[in-house]
């Protein structure tokens, strides 16, 4: 049974499972990421057979295994695919920058130039349940970005195979290879590259304590888009809430995992209390009530704020990964929202919207890192190189100021650079 909560009962660290908070995994995922280094594909078929109980002949998909699952899957799940897909996609394009070139002073010209990342690695969940939603969200804005080689990799099946909605999502999406690895043993073969799978730039997607470990342990031999873990929703509520409506919301996100966090925080005694026997009523109808369950009698809290402005500030110091404001005006709050991943505006806009269809991403920062992560975006498979160019007379005019500069540092060679070029005497004439 979830618990109710004065505000001042809970302390900010309390509210959301923190990242010390989950299970230390290091060690397990250093030696299966030395071991990947060491043997390469042999690891990752080790590892097929002791995690995922699997007998693998081959990593890659095929396209044949392509073409199968394509033609398995029912015609209206595809077009639902499709049309996420193109919402996806038209939201991402928004974020497409430009590169520039500015030529304010006569014989300077000064620019930064965007550039899609050549190879980066997608991982797809595929242990407690299948993504489909996760391949459009992560493929997608790399795709829109440029990227040349999206390579995939995702835990395979007991017979071998990959859940055919990821393939079928994949395809719509863009992805270039497939490979069927999955954990920290997966985040390894993408960082250092194996016989079978190539060594990408850039790691991203979401996974369990595994995936987000190996992550961390590879990070500065590629780069990594962030740690996310557990999914979590902080629902702000009033009075005039539906409580069947609220107790849906927080459950859609429970079910994810056992470790992850459903709160709401309402000004109303009466609506928490409603929302509790809500919750319920509504676990027994879950196909995952078992981590349903688990998660809200260990994660889940009702909060009683003394008004929503409380309950805001309660949101900006905990950061969540999804917030929903299911009130009024939501619009009149919504300059007051400083920390949240996706924020979930009306009564009408339930989180799996975002999940999986209005477009937004939902790879999101969890365990209070909104407070500095971003959704992933087209920003995480670009970089950028800047450029610059002088002509003779521009920089006669500004290289004394140079040199002055450089040797205030001490830093006599880089004075001499400028001066030598003007400066008969440091030229040796
Ligand atoms: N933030 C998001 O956008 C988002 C989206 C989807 C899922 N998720 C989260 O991703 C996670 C998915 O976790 P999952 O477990 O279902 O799938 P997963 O693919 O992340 O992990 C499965 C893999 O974990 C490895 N593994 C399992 N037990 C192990 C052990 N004892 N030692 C070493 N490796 C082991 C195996 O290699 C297995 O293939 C959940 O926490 C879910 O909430 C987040
Ligand atoms: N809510 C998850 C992120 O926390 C993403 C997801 C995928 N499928 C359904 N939900
Ligand atoms: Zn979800």
């Amino acid at each position: 049974m979830i618990k109710i909560y004065d505000m001042n009962e809970v302390r900010d660290q309390d509210i959301f499972l923190r990242h010390d908070a989950v299970k230390d995994v290091s060690q397990p995922v250093a030696e299966i990421i030395r071991r990947v280094r060491a043997e390469g594909d042999a690891a990752l078929y080790h590892y097929a057979r002791e995690f995922d109980k699997v007998e693998l002949s081959a990593l890659a998909v095929t396209e044949q295994e392509l073409d199968e699952a394509l033609s398995a899957e029912e015609p209206e799940f595809l077009a639902v695919l499709e049309q996420a897909a193109k919402n996806i996609r038209a939201y991402h394009a928004k974020q497409k920058r430009q590169s520039f070139i500015m030529e304010e002073k006569e014989g300077v010209i000064l620019g930064q130039k965007i550039m899609p990342l050549g190879r980066v690695g997608i991982y797809v969940p595929g242990g407690t349940a299948a993504y489909p939603s996760t391949v459009l969200m992560n493929a997608i804005p790399a795709h829109i970005a440029g990227v040349g080689e999206i390579v995939m990799v995702t835990p395979p099946g007991k017979d071998g195979k990959v859940n055919p909605a990821i393939l079928a999502a994949a395809k719509i999406a863009g992805v270039t290879q497939i490979y069927k690895v999955g954990g920290a043993q997966a985040i390894a073969a993408l960082a250092y590259g194996t016989e079978s799978i190539p060594q990408v730039d850039k790691i991203v997607g979401p996974g369990n304590a595994y995936v987000a470990e190996a992550k961390k342990q590879v990070f500065g031999q590629v780069n990594i888009d962030m740690i996310a873990g557990p999914s979590e929703v902080l629902v702000i509520a009033d009075g005039k809430s539906n409580p069947a409506f609220v107790a849906a919301d927080l459950l859609s996100q429970a079910e994810h995992d056992k470790m992850a966090s459903a709160v709401l925080v309402t000004e109303s005694r009466e609506l928490a209390q409603a929302v509790a026997q809500e919750l319920e009523r509504q676990i027994p109808l879950l196909e995952r009530e078992e981590i349903a369950r688990a998660s809200i009698d260990c994660n889940g809290k009702i909060i009683v704020s003394p008004n929503l402005e409380q309950a805001i500030d309660v949101a900006n110091r905990i950061a969540p990964e999804h917030l929903e404001l299911c009130v009024d005006s939501p619009f009149d709050y919504l300059s007051q929202i400083q920390n949240a991943g996706s924020i979930f505006l009306g009564r009408w806009n339930p989180e799996p919207m975002g999940d999986y269809f209005a477009g937004p991403n939902h790879t999101l920062p969890t365990s209070g890192t909104a407070r500095f992560y971003s959704p992933l975006s087209v920003d995480d498979f670009i970089k950028k190189s800047q450029f610059s160019y002088y002509t003779r007379p521009a920089l006669e005019k500004e290289y004394r100021q140079v040199s002055l500069f450089a040797k205030k540092e001490g830093l006599t060679a880089h004075a001499r650079a400028v001066d030598i070029r003007f400066d008969e005497k440091e030229a040796g004439k």
